[in-house]
């Protein structure tokens, strides 16, 4: 475009120099439209871009964000996303830029290409200059390549010294979050640190921005070395063109196209768009290491998976060892365990004994270090973690709380693309409790249950417990034959949580339950009873047994119920367990 709006300009001043005043327009008419026709193409290109560049770029960071996505999700354990190194990969290949540095792959491919496009406008524009001197080529050039570098090299100077406030900068969001969401709000208001909050952000914005700032300053001033290699370059090769004219060698008509073509090397050049390709860089090689570290994602499902097995497995832990990435210690030291079918199994064990740990071995998120988890003989990795975990239905002890409707909180994961089934759903809700809230929903199944959402409803820390125990009903009515659970009802009240766990023990068919909680006096309802103590089994039995023998469950019981006898905790009148 530039070389040839300097072509048709030179033939249209050539024309107007050679004509009388009488037949200007005849002569001139050719070459006018000529250049009418570049400057319409011009327009007309740079009309279609627009649109193009935000289809192509919109297709190509979609794609690109499925597949991590994918990535993130896919991976069948859970080790691996839980390294900080991973997880700021994830942050920064997720190409959600954080600050204006970083760029997304489309804005990287499409600079990129960009580039590509003003290059071929350069040779062109070169092409021009040589068809005059061959020498013009490298003084121009050379000029603009000297101009063009000290830009680059101030602009880079300016990213790497943007890059070391970032951490200020992530902080100064922590802040502006922590001081304008309704989340925070109480807490704000009570310990009173809104001013100390606003402060803090202050220092951190200071953090992030002064350095710049006075970086910009400093690269203003040294535009005028810049200034100076255009016009030198500029002056180098135009001077003795222009004398060239002056002396009649050369017309005017190609005075005015070497003059446009030098010109439009300048700001060809200037225009690379290094800034966009330089900043989509960091993110591709994110995704690159993450395709090496996570492995490939799992194929999404199309064929009809397997239909479940009718029974609950026979589960056994053998010689179970298991230290968690980057750490030392063994949480799990050679435990043996065995869930049996139909059981209604506790595991209790103070703080931190690994119980949650054990949960997450069973449900194959990290596979054990030593030892073996099996059902009914083989080893569960050899089912893979998808289909194994078609079979067991868990709540774990920090679930999520979706922003969704209730049926696809309940119905999450097990309606196999099917649409939901909303009798089952009833059913599930009813055991777990759940019923009395769902008829004071105003769209009931539909209702979204965040309050961020139009319509919706935020529930209270016990409502969500019955949320998602009705999501582990409706797993097992789906088909699942384990059912684990992780203190679903820590935020119940004793009378609640002494209902649901009559209505859970009720109506689990077949399937066989893990229960973890502290409250004893919910556990000793269950069919067996075991304590987790370093890392291994210590004790087995019934509540009866465990009393009898007089060990830590014993212990752990009698402080219990010396607390509910002092009025701690939610009082539980005599014999109303029983
Ligand atoms: N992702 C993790 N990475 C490293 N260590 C962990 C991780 N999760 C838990 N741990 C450690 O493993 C140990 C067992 O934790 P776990 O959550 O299994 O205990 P728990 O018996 O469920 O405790 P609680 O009753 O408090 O829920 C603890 O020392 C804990 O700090």
């Amino acid at each position: 475009m530039p070389a040839a709006t300097a072509v048709t300009m030179a033939l249209l001043v050539s024309r107007l120099d050679t004509s009388s005043s009488g037949e200007v327009f005849a002569v001139a008419l050719g070459p006018l439209l000529a250049f009418g026709a570049v400057l319409l193409a011009g327009h007309v290109v740079d009309a279609l871009a627009e649109p193009l560049r935000f289809v192509a770029e919109a297709r190509m960071d979609g794609a690109h964000r499925a597949h991590i996505a994918r990535l993130a999700a896919g991976s069948p354990t859970i080790g691996a996303l839980e390294r900080p190194e991973v997880q700021e990969r994830v942050r920064l290949a997720r190409a959600d830029p954080d600050n204006w540095t970083e760029r997304t792959p489309g804005q990287g491919a499409l600079a990129q290409l960009g580039e590509f496009v003003r290059i071929l406008g350069i040779t062109a524009s070169c092409l021009v200059l040589a068809r005059y001197a061959w020498w013009l080529v490298p003084v121009v050039l050379l000029a603009a390549v000297a101009a063009r570098s000290v830009g680059y090299r101030q602009g880079l100077a300016f990213i790497r010294l943007w890059l070391a406030g970032v951490s200020h900068g992530r902080r100064a969001h922590m802040w502006q979050e922590v001081l304008t969401q309704p989340a925070e709000a109480k807490e704000v208001r009570v310990f009173g640190f809104a001013e100390w909050g606003v402060q803090r952000e202050q220092h951190h914005i200071h953090g992030m921005f002064d350095r710049a700032w006075a970086a910009g300053v400093r690269d203003l001033n040294r535009q005028w070395g810049r200034l100076a290699l255009t016009v030198l370059g500029l002056a180098a090769a135009y001077v003795p063109v222009a004398l060239d004219a002056a002396h009649g060698t050369t017309t005017v008509a190609v005075e005015t196209a070497v003059f446009a073509a030098g010109w439009s090397v300048f700001t060809a050049l200037d225009g690379l768009d290094w800034r966009n390709r330089l900043g989509a860089l960091p993110v591709l090689q994110a995704a690159r290491k993450l395709d090496e570290e996570l492995g490939a994602p799992a194929a999404p499902a199309h064929a009809a998976p397997a239909s479940r097995p009718e029974d609950a497995p026979l589960v056994r832990f053998e010689q179970v060892e298991f230290t968690y990435p980057g750490t030392e210690r063994k949480v799990l030291d050679g435990l043996d365990l065995e869930i049996r079918p139909g059981e209604l199994l506790a595991v209790v064990g103070l703080n931190g004994a690994g119980k949650s740990t054990l949960i997450k071995l069973l449900s194959s998120l990290y596979e054990p270090t030593a030892g073996r988890i099996t059902a009914d003989g083989t080893d569960i990795a050899e089912f893979g973690p998808a289909e194994w975990r078609r079979r067991i239905s868990v709540v774990f002890q920090d679930f999520v709380r979706y922003h969704l409707t209730l049926s696809d909180n309940v119905t999450l994961g097990q309606a196999d693309g099917t649409v939901p089934d909303l009798t089952r759903a009833e059913a599930a809700a009813r055991d777990a409790g759940l019923d009395e809230v769902l008829a004071r929903l105003p769209h009931g199944w539909d209702t979204p249950v965040a309050r961020s959402r139009t319509g919706g409803v935020d529930l209270s820390g016990g409502q969500w417990q019955q949320v998602v125990l009705a999501r582990a009903l409706y797993a097992v009515r789906s088909g699942a034959r384990l059912l684990v659970l992780d203190e679903p009802t820590a935020h119940l009240d004793v009378r609640t949580e002494f209902d649901v766990f009559s209505r859970l023990a009720a109506h689990r068919g077949s399937s066989s339950v893990v229960l973890i909680s502290h409250r004893l006096s919910t556990v000793r309802q269950a069919d067996r009873i075991v304590v987790l103590d370093g890392g291994r089994i210590t004790e087995s039995g019934t509540h009866e047994e465990l009393m009898a023998l007089g060990g830590s469950y014993a212990e752990m019981f009698a402080i219990q119920a010396e607390r509910f006898g002092a009025g701690f905790d939610d009082r539980i009148e005599d014999g109303e367990l029983e």
